[in-house]
């Protein structure tokens, strides 16, 4: 179940090719196609080798995030700025970018289901967008018929402890795949006990039949480089 990679760099190749895989298909059966991106190290690398995949059509794929910090679009701390930086550019500044904040009318988001492809990273506490444990909400979040897309998640929980908004399990499932990077041997430990059954928000995505979803790991703990 967990796909092991001996270094980042591999990692990261073998995410990015398959993330084009994910958009081509979407581009050849529907005419278009929509990326879910995320935030943390982890992506980075995998957006630097996706953005130059040669023949994408990157005019007519639509990017958004798992989640977001609920501060200004330059900031540091937002994964907008990650993705403009990291993905929107060379082929891929054609695409078009959906920011998660301030928050999309719902039926933008809705508009945009279901996804090709989701990717995350996972926190060594098991979140996976801002899905955070010690949110009171997060029951409801994680309620795979629940009614939300996009939801506030409160100050103090994540590391930044910002104000955020994150896709809802319901968001994140109505997807045709699901890439998951994880890095380091402490957050193998912890993706292995979902496996195991422990109540963890990442358990959601991999304890479920209904989209496929890869789990791709390396040892380097700082993630792809
Ligand atoms: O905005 C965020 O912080 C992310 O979306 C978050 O869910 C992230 O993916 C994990 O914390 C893993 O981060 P790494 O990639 O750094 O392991």
């Amino acid at each position: 179940m967990i796909e092991t990679f001996a270094t980042g760099s591999a990692l990261a190749e073998a995410a990015a090719y398959g993330l084009a895989r994910a958009l081509a298909d979407g581009l050849k059966t529907r005419g278009r196609a929509c990326l879910v991106a995320t935030g943390g190290r982890s992506p980075g690398p995998v957006y630097e080798r996706l953005r130059v995949t040669p023949g994408l059509d990157w005019a007519r794929v639509v990017v958004t995030l798992s989640d977001e910090r609920c501060v200004a679009a330059e900031a540091p701390e937002a994964n907008a700025r990650l993705v403009r930086e990291r993905l929107l550019a060379e082929a891929a500044a054609k695409a078009h970018f959906v920011p998660l904040w301030p928050k999309p009318e719902p039926a933008v988001v809705e508009g945009l289901l279901p996804f090709d492809a989701v990717m995350l990273g996972m926190g060594e506490d098991g979140h996976i967008a801002s899905l955070l444990p010690g949110d009171p909400a997060l029951p409801r979040h994680l309620d795979p018929a629940g009614a939300a897309l996009v939801v506030d998640v409160p100050p103090g929980l994540g590391a930044p402890p910002l104000a955020r908004v994150s896709l809802t399990l319901r968001a994140l499932l109505a997807s045709r795949a699901i890439f998951l990077l994880i890095a380091g041997e402490a957050k193998r430990e912890v993706a292995a006990r979902a496996l195991a059954g422990e109540d963890l928000p990442v358990r959601a995505i991999l304890d479920q039949s209904e989209v496929p979803v890869r789990v791709l790991w390396s040892p380097s703990p700082k993630g792809p480089s």
